[in-house]
């Protein structure tokens, strides 16, 4: 499904109504329409509606006439001045003027009268909010906090719809309608959480107009990334599964790469070899029996592949995932350069081995491996000398800004993965709190291997490694709560990957 920000949207509505020539009044009343179809469902006995001073709170004056045409007990709260009011919004308040309605000015009647409502309609805020929000405003986003069932038109107010970041304060919604496709705000952040169940209305904008605007992101529901995983012949041995490496681990930290070794076992690959220091042998060796174990030399605890082994790898490898609990330091960034310059196939950068280019990122430029990295904001910002709050502030740019400008696939972790190729990006929102936990994502990228290793592209593996990921702890969720460990994701993942 497509995702767009306030600035697309904006741009697509202005298409509608100058080139297609639908009038922006029609495509209020669409809107409106759109949600009094969701309040009917609801069958409420009392609403309140609280509109603001755009045309959010506009939808939501078309909304209360819907509602009291139709004979619904509703009253409608704006706490603004009326000469505010502009445009399709200040038509549809014209319109309820000449109504027997009552607009009540005064917040405290719905904190007091609370108990009478059993929805409360949130059209204060849309995609137009902008900067800080008044003590005002926060004070009435409190009373519709206060409310027994909040829908959220649009967004929930006090949500940025770019970025899902909270401006001081927020509505958290029970439901929220938005219209056409879904915003950034309603998948990332606090928005996340805020949004509640999210319901997309088409408000008859034209699929060409949509079309035109050549939107290239996307949310990951249930039906998309499963339907990138392939059923298997029954004719297939583990060579049609591939052959993956996973380089990393160190003496003090061996726990990670067992994971990472497990995940790309447990996610169905069908060779998996273990590239480690031989001091960890014995930790490694005995917790997987699948893996073969390939223990190198190694200096004060950290790996030093001989070149001929690194040959030998690249030979043989499908695929090479590089850094986990590797440490940092020169010898293993040439050997990373290495790699990068004389493997063709999938190579995986995360942890270590992104704290490794660090130091000399143009490399990825120069790679003939075809590169995925998977990093963590705190990652990416050593990678970009960007903030991590700006980062988060602008996940989606910043992960299609470096695929494009590095060449490679990138997935930024964080409560919703965003997975870039520079083109197209893809929004992740399976997964729960659970899974901020050690080891999990060394899991992810064990799974990300296993994947590229089954024939997956680099892309979709992205996209379907985060969807399991986050899908195999929404199950471990469901056992362990808050609870869950790196190890409940793994023994979850292959509930999922049958059919
Ligand atoms: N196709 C569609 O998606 C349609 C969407 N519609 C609805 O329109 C809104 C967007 O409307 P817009 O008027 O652009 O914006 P808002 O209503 O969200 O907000 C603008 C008003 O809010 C004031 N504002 C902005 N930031 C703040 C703030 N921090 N504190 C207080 N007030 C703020 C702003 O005031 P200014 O002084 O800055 O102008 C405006 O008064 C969209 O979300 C949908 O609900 C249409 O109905 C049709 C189609
Ligand atoms: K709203």
């Amino acid at each position: 499904m497509l995702v767009v920000n306030s600035s697309e949207m904006k741009q697509i509505d202005l298409r509608a109504i100058e080139i297609y020539r639908i009038p922006g009044i029609v495509l209020m009343e669409n809107a409106a329409h759109s949600v009094f179809e969701e309040i009917a469902k609801l069958n409420p006995r009392k609403v309140a509606i609280v509109c603001g001073p755009g045309n959010n709170g506009g939808d939501g004056f078309a909304v209360a006439r819907l509602l009291k045409t139709h004979s619904y007990d509703v009253d409608v709260f704006f706490c603004f001045d009326e000469k505010k009011l502009k445009g399709d919004a200040k038509v549809n308040y014209e319109i309820l003027k000449t109504m027997d309605f009552s607009i009540i000015k005064d917040i405290e009647y719905l904190q007091n009268n609370m108990i009478n409502y059993d929805l409360v309609v949130d059209a204060l805020f849309g995609t137009g909010l902008r900067g800080e929000i008044s003590e005002e405003s926060k004070r009435i986003i409190d009373v519709i906090n206060q409310g027994r069932f909040i829908l959220s038109i649009d967004i929930p107010s006090g949500i940025n719809s770019d970025n899902g970041k909270s401006i001081g304060k927020c509505v958290y919604a029970d439901i929220t309608i938005t219209f056409e496709c879904k915003k950034y705000g309603h998948l990332l952040g606090e928005g996340r959480e805020a949004s509640g169940a999210v319901i997309v209305k088409k408000i008859s904008i034209p699929k060409k107009c949509m079309d035109e605007q050549n939107i290239k992101t996307f949310s990951c529901d249930d039906k998309f990334p499963l339907s990138i995983y392939k059923r298997r012949n029954f004719d297939t041995n583990k060579g049609d599964f591939g052959k993956v490496y996973i380089i990393g681990g160190s003496y003090n930290m061996s726990g990670a790469v067992i994971l990472a070794l497990k995940a790309a076992i447990k996610t169905g690959s069908g060779l998996v070899c273990g590239v480690y220091p031989e001091s960890i042998i014995d930790r490694v060796a005995t917790q997987i029996p699948e893996i073969i174990n390939i223990p190198c030399e190694e200096k004060n605890g950290f790996l030093e592949i001989g070149v001929d082994m690194l040959n030998d790898i690249i030979n043989k490898a499908d695929v090479i995932s590089i850094g986990i609990g590797m440490g940092k330091g020169h010898s293993l960034l040439e050997m990373i350069k290495y790699i990068l310059y004389k493997f063709k196939g999938y190579v995986v950068l995360d942890a270590d081995g992104l704290n490794n280019i660090c130091e000399d990122i143009s490399l990825l430029n120069e790679a003939n491996s075809k590169v995925i990295i998977t990093p963590h904001p705190g990652e990416m910002s050593r990678l970009t000398g960007l903030t991590v709050d700006y980062i988060n502030s602008n996940r989606v740019e910043v992960a299609k800004d470096f695929a494009n400008k590095y060449g490679c696939v990138v997935l930024l972790k964080g409560s919703s993965t965003v997975v870039s190729n520079g083109e197209e990006t893809y929004i992740n929102t399976s997964g729960n709190p659970g899974m901020a936990t050690a080891g999990s994502g060394d899991v992810l990228t064990g799974m990300i291997t296993s994947l590229l290793g089954q024939g997956y592209g680099l892309l979709e593996s992205g996209i379907l490694g985060s969807f399991l990921h986050g899908k195999a702890g929404d199950e471990a969720y469901k056992q362990y709560g808050y609870g869950l460990t790196a190890t409940d994701i793994i023994e979850n993942v292959g509930k999922f990957l049958k059919f």
